[in-house]
Parts: structure tokens; C-alpha cells; sequence
């Protein structure tokens, strides 16, 4: 179970009429996915960067499986984050960026390259390996961070609108992706204003006011 206690942040400068005072209150068993909703600047963001470790919290504790991992770096804590900007390497082709979610080292087995070759033919990218995220469309880029994502065996998986923009037909088969990976007991947080995709994956939703997670009506 992934336990969120009090975990709270606060960011020293912002607008005026902005929520600078987060405390967040969840768990996040394995398997499941719940799902996150709120306006604009409500904190989803910074909710993900707390748990993916990229933010520190002022107080509070983050724990997964019993274990205390609110200081680890975003490294040791066996999440995967898809974010909204994609976060593809520039200068390295798409298997390349997908390789380095599997092995930084890049020294892939042919294992690896063949789950990275069926991966991207799932979502119709079969001769795109080559080419470097420049050259892609922003769709093909963000369907290149989501097989990075599905295909890194973390065993938790934080998602960030993930699916907005994509097609019907590939959305449908990264849904059934995520579905697969819930049943290897992947835990998943899914942050989404889309009724869709949120009502195909989300097993509970919790909608983020005024800093704090509050349950959601279905
Ligand atoms: N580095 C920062 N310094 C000051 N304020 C910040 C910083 N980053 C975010 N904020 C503010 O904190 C609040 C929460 O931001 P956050 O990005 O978490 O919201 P969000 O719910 O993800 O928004 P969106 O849906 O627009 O992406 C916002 O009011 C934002 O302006």
C-alpha cells in the first residue's frame, strides 16, 4: 500500500488568490488505480512530484509497503512518472529513449528490443525506432513516453493526463496496457479530467480542493 500521511508542502511564492498550502491524505493499494481530479492549480502536480520524489515535503510521511520512503531519492522509489511535457531526450532515438526506462546503461538484452518493437507497434509506431523525438508529432511523443512508462517494471506508475489527445484506437490499447499492468499488481495514480479514461481504469476517485484530497462522488 502506498500511504500519503500528512504529507504537506508549501510553495514560498505564488499569485494572488493561489492555494499555496498542500496537505495530502491517500492511499494507493497495489493493483488498483485511483484517479485525481481538481481545477487548474489545484496541486495535482505537485501531489505526483511528491510522491515521484522530485518536490520534498515540509512534514508528513510517504510510505510503500511498510516502508518509510519519504527521503528517498526519485531513483529508489520504484515509480514511473508519465508527465504532461513527455520528458523524451532530444538528442536519442525513439528506442533509445524507450531502452533507457529498461536499462540505463542502454546495453538492452533482445528481450528488451523486442518488447520495445512490439510496444511501439502497438500503438502503430513500428518504423518510427529511428527517429528522434524532434521529428515526431507531439501525439507520437507522448505515445513514446507511455511504452517507456509501461514497459519499466516499477511497481508503482503515476500518470499525468496521459491520454489527452490520443486517439480512440490508441487510447483504447494503453488502457488495456495499464489494465494488464493492475493485474501484475502495479499500483496506479491517474491524474485525469477525462470521464473516459478515468471511468475505463479508476477502480476510486479523489478530487484535490484547496490543497487537500477530498473523496469524490462517482
Ligand atoms: N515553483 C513554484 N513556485 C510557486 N508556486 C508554484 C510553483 N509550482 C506550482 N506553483 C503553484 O502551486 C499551485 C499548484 O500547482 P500544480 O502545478 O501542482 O497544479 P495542477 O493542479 O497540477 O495544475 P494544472 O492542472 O494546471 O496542471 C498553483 O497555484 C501553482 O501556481
Amino acid at each position: 500500500m502506498l500511504i500519503a500521511d500528512a504529507l504537506s508542502f508549501h510553495y514560498s511564492r505564488a499569485e494572488p488568490g493561489q492555494t499555496l498550502d498542500f496537505c495530502f491524505d491517500m492511499q494507493l493499494a497495489p493493483g488498483e488505480c485511483l484517479a485525481v481530479d481538481g481545477p487548474s492549480g489545484a496541486g495535482k502536480s505537485t501531489l505526483l512530484n511528491l510522491i515521484a520524489g522530485f518536490l520534498t515535503p515540509a512534514t508528513g510521511q510517504l510510505s510503500w509497503k511498510g516502508e518509510d520512503i519519504t527521503r528517498l531519492k526519485p531513483w529508489q522509489r520504484g515509480v514511473t512518472t508519465v508527465f504532461q511535457d513527455h520528458n523524451l531526450f532530444d538528442h536519442l532515438p525513439v528506442w533509445a529513449n524507450i531502452g533507457l526506462g529498461m536499462a540505463a546503461d542502454l546495453r538492452l538484452t533482445a528481450e528488451h528490443r523486442r518488447r520495445i518493437a512490439e510496444g511501439l507497434e502497438q500503438v502503430g509506431m513500428a518504423e518510427m525506432t529511428e527517429r528522434l523525438p524532434g521529428e515526431l508529432s507531439g501525439g507520437q511523443r507522448q505515445r513514446v513516453a507511455l511504452v517507456r512508462a509501461l514497459l519499466r517494471d516499477t511497481p508503482l506508475l503515476l500518470l499525468d493526463e496521459p491520454f489527452t489527445g490520443l486517439d480512440r484506437a490508441n487510447r483504447e490499447t494503453l488502457w488495456t496496457q495499464v489494465e494488464s499492468l493492475k493485474r501484475r499488481e502495479v499500483a496506479v495514480l491517474l491524474v485525469s479530467h477525462d470521464v473516459e479514461d478515468v471511468e475505463a481504469l479508476a477502480d476510486r476517485r479523489l478530487r484535490l480542493v484547496n490543497g487537500r484530497l477530498l473523496s469524490s462522488v462517482q
